[in-house]
């Protein structure tokens, strides 16, 4: 058995773990300096965040794929990568272009006295209706360049035969965003192989498969889970903890001192104006590459944390493991990256070619989440409450970190050809964002592909969608729901 190989059987060795994090670490120092004179706010912005927060050298190269040295080594091949991927950069929806009018009309009606209001005063409020959430040109190059970027990390997987032969699966959501963005995806495999340009048009007779497939059922499960709607989605007291934050003391500092700096009267300010006056901030920022824009200058970076608090727990309690029906809603999802897996080693056990090597699927935020909680990843011990802001300073579930605009998971599946055992020869890895994530189980890099379905088995054998989405009895959620 090659030295390589052994590094890395089963869970990886803690020597190979010290040198993976080395390397992260390295990579991330190494660009420091990129960062440092970016808005400090931009870390903050949550499922606003745009993805470059995450990767920060790609806003040097966007191309740039530098985690090469974390995949398993040559022994081991990839023989199928499925992934979840989040839309890009996008317009802010209907309803908070809607809270963004009544902010501005509220500094243009109350505001003056110094130059920040004057510049806000005189800023376009150039959003509309219409724009409602959809896929903004930089959210097509955000999908574009991953494509460019997955394919160069997985130069066997990605090959102009397989999808020529339709070798390669693109589901996505209905909503605009989400079909935008797998042909944004699709274009940019096309550039690869055939040397398209972007967003061309021309194409291929052959190229059948390069529509995308929509498959609302398994990208927006949350839309289909009866459950789900009635206890969380459409039941008003279930963001409870969203609700008291906003009134909360942290929430109120920071609406007095907005409201002393616009010089509008706190009474007629609330937590969704603030918000929204921060968003605007993260919009012309991921929209635009607006650096200066006047609605950053209103925050700092104290104002930044709470607000990014307020957003966290949106997401915790609407999409996290606030309710436990958020995650279990998943599970058809879940399972069906599992069918895909264990398709691909039975063919590849019968030594036939894997007939989906590709599978990429694309979604939202509450498509990724509930199925990243539905796993255990980035769960704290406590859960988020609007009373412990200042004690979940460190914690994991951020949502800026996690799913930021054209966030993506990918389960890399490979065949190591030194294993010890049969079952050893196939292995799994997930990347977030094109970062190694270990398994919540082991805190390791890569996983025994038997291992972690046993690990999972409870998911895998015992959620049934429908019977977890049933409801049972309208009413309140019971306290362990959480
Ligand atoms: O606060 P907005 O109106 O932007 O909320 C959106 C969701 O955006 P997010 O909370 O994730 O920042 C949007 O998710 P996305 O992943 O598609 O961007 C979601 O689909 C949409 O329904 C809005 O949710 P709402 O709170 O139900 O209005």
């Amino acid at each position: 058995m090659s030295f390589a190989f052994t590094m890395y059987r089963r869970c990886v060795p803690k020597a190979a773990q010290i040198l993976l994090i080395s390397v992260t670490w390295f990579c991330s120092v190494g660009h420091t300096s990129i960062t440092s004179d970016f808005p400090r706010l931009a870390s903050y912005f949550g499922t606003k965040t745009r993805y470059e927060e995450i990767n920060p050298f790609l806003l040097e190269n966007p191309l740039l794929v530098n985690r090469k040295q974390d995949l398993l080594p040559n022994t081991c091949t990839p023989l199928q990568i499925v992934s979840v991927i989040r839309h890009g950069t996008r317009y802010p929806t209907h309803k908070q272009i809607k809270k963004m009018k009544k902010m501005h009309n509220l500094i243009l009606q109350y505001g003056g006295g110094s130059d920040l209001v004057e510049d806000l005063r005189n800023w376009n409020m150039w959003y509309e209706d219409w724009m409602d959430g959809q896929l903004v040109q930089k959210g097509e190059q955000d999908m574009n360049n991953l494509a460019l970027r997955l394919s160069s990390l997985f130069p066997s997987l990605f090959t102009a035969e397989k999808f020529k032969n339709c070798n390669m699966t693109f589901l996505t959501s209905s909503k605009h965003r989400c079909v935008d963005s797998t042909k944004a995806f699709i274009s940019g495999l096309e550039q690869r192989f055939f040397g398209f340009p972007q967003g061309s048009i021309i194409g291929l007779d052959e190229l059948i498969c390069r529509e995308p497939v929509v498959n609302d059922t398994l990208m927006r499960f949350f839309d289909h889970c009866e459950k789900f709607v009635v206890q969380v989605e459409d039941n008003d007291t279930a963001m409870h903890e969203v609700d008291k934050f906003k009134e909360s003391p942290e929430m109120m500092k920071v609406l007095r001192r907005i409201s002393a700096l616009l010089n509008i009267p706190e009474d007629e300010l609330n937590a969704d104006l603030i918000q929204v006056a921060f968003f605007t901030c993260s919009f012309e920022l991921a929209i635009n590459n607006t650096e200066n824009s006047p609605w950053c200058k209103l925050f700092d970076e104290e104002d930044g944390k709470v607000l990014e608090y307020l957003n966290d727990l949106k997401q915790y309690w609407k999409r996290g493991y606030g309710f436990a029906i958020n995650s279990r809603s998943s599970c058809s999802l879940f399972q069906h990256i599992f069918q895909h897996l264990e398709t691909a080693v039975a063919e590849s056990k019968r030594s036939q070619k894997v007939s989906n090597p590709v599978v990429m699927q694309f979604g939202h935020a509450e498509t990724l989440l509930p199925l990243l909680a539905l796993m255990g990843l980035f769960k704290d011990e406590k859960p988020l409450t609007a009373e412990n802001f200042s004690l979940q300073s460190e914690r994991k579930f951020r949502s800026g970190r996690i799913v930021p605009y054209a966030s993506n998971l990918v389960f890399v599946l490979y065949h190591c050809d030194l294993a010890e055992t049969p079952e050893d020869e196939y292995q799994v890895q997930m990347l977030l964002n094109e970062n190694l994530l270990p398994f919540p189980h082991s805190h390791q890099s890569v996983c025994v592909y038997d291992d972690l379905k046993k690990q999972y088995s409870h998911l895998l054998e015992n959620c049934h969608v429908t019977e977890e989405c049933k409801l049972l009895k309208v009413g309140h959620v019971s306290e362990d729901e959480l």
